[in-house]
């Protein structure tokens, strides 16, 4: 771990000194602070990475310091130690605003996993917070890896221009829709996002949806029809999965883009239409163009300012940082605690390919948020799917063999620490029974 620097604010002093004893071997620097005065003083001089709180300090209680900790110093992460038998202080505690508690006496253990946690939930805010601040109009898009930045540059240098064709490509569920709503909000304050999917309709309700129709200009077109292309005059039309649109309205859509006028079915006027075209494709437009599946004139029309979304693979670096978005997103919607994903798993998600890219994850984080609330999630809670594949992926031998031994490590002494009693020690391990048995038959214990 990184250096971390822990306040401890509890007037025994004693137990200070030996949290201070106990994590000194983590790296993991401990200042102490004896009242609540002085705790509040050290913590906005020093700015540690969490505070742990006692809810009986000799001048204020931890519960009225609290609250002056969480307007001050909002980024700062608070933990609070409780004693035996006041743990509903300690309930109230976090739901105004500390992180987690402990309760005295403390296991070593639990004390190091909470604040390893705790510092990893403040990592991860404060990078979507940077995240946000850079990028103030690409802000849906979760992600700070080399191509997500290079990604929102090109977004805000697109919106900024004076461009009005964009061709957004990548594979399926990389975000191309959320790309096109980004860069639509660099542009536009409050103008209409209009969205037509190529591939939903059938050709002849798409050139009415899109064009508009005249009355009378077919069977059952009893009244005038507005198209979308009207709908979007001032803002945007967002026509996804280009590539499947038909032959013959491939040659409207270009009449379009090059005059920016167009004529609705039935009608005998050219209508103009001030509109931002995004077209999005999973499909290799170029190679369509050689197979004689989408016009080559049209293809260059679209591909003057070309955007590449990156398959989920190529920016693994985002993939925590997904995952805790989506965790975060999903907890709010069902009002849940979020999961808490540990390194190990982590880890093998990075190295899985994610064929359906973050729409994928997406559901995969749903799903764990929904059935596993608040519980620590490792491996085993995975389908086998995802195992299966990331099995197959190489990983260092070295590293394969650390993690190994250890979680032997951690088995072994759980198993000792409550004489063999596995039930017990799979709760210690935050891991359910049959997790730990499995766990021991891999492990060959
Ligand atoms: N960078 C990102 N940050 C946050 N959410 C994302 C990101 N990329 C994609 N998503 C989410 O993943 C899901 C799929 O994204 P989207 O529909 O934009 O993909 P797509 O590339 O348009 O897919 P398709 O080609 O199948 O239409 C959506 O729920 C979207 O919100």
């Amino acid at each position: 771990m990184n250096n971390l620097t822990v306040l401890v604010i509890d007037d025994e002093r004693n137990l200070v000194r030996s949290i201070r004893f106990a994590l000194m071997d983590q790296n993991i620097e401990v200042l102490g602070a004896g009242t609540a005065r002085e705790g509040f003083e050290l913590a906005k001089s020093e700015l540690p990475d969490m505070i742990l709180l006692d809810l009986g300090l000799p001048d204020l209680s931890g519960l009225e310091l609290l609250p002056q900790l969480r307007q001050a110093l909002p980024d700062i992460p608070v933990i609070m130690i409780s004693a035996h038998g006041d743990t509903r202080a300690a309930v109230k505690a976090v739901k105004e605003g500390a992180l987690d508690y402990i309760t005295k006496p403390f296991e070593w253990e639990e004390l190091v996993m909470l604040i390893r946690r705790s510092s990893e939930h403040t990592h991860m805010v404060r990078e979507l917070n940077f995240h946000r601040q850079r990028y103030k109009h690409t802000h849906r898009l979760v992600g700070n890896s080399p191509q997500m930045e290079q990604l929102c540059q090109t977004l805000e240098l697109i919106g900024r221009s004076s461009g009005k064709t964009v061709l957004i490509s990548g594979p399926s569920g990389t975000g191309k829709a959320l790309v096109a709503r980004s860069l639509h909000d660099v542009r536009f304050i409050d103008a209409p996002f209009i969205e037509i999917n190529c591939a939903a309709l059938p050709e002849q309700l798409i050139e009415a949806e899109l064009f508009g129709a005249e009355r009378g200009a077919y069977t059952g077109a009893i009244q005038h029809r507005s198209g979308l292309i009207a709908l979007a005059d001032g803002g945007t039309l967002f026509l996804d999965e280009v590539g499947e649109l038909p032959l013959p309205l491939q040659a409207k859509l270009l009449s379009f883009l090059e005059n920016r006028s167009y004529r609705p079915i039935g009608g005998n006027r050219e209508i103009q239409a001030d509109v931002v075209v995004m077209a999005a494709t999973n499909r290799d437009l170029k190679a369509e163009v050689g197979q004689g599946n989408f016009r080559s004139d049209l293809y260059y029309r679209l591909n003057i300012l070309p955007i590449n979304a990156p398959s989920l693979a190529e920016r693994a670096d985002d993939i925590p940082l997904l995952i805790h978005h989506f965790s975060q997103h999903f907890a709010s919607q069902e009002g849940c605690e979020p999961p808490i994903w540990n390194t190990e798993i982590l880890q093998l998600l990075r190295r899985y390919a994610w064929p359906g890219n973050v729409r994928e994850l997406r559901n995969l984080v749903e799903r764990i948020t929904i059935l596993h609330p608040g519980q620590e999630i490792s491996c085993d809670f995975l389908p086998n799917e995802y195992l299966e594949a990331a099995d197959m992926m190489p990983s260092t031998p070295a590293y394969t063999k650390a993690l190994e031994e250890k979680e032997r490590q951690l088995i072994l002494d759980a198993l000792q620490e409550t004489g063999g009693q596995k039930g017990l020690a799979a709760e210690r391990l935050g891991i359910s029974r049959h997790a730990l048995k499995r766990r021991i038959q891999r492990l060959g214990l």
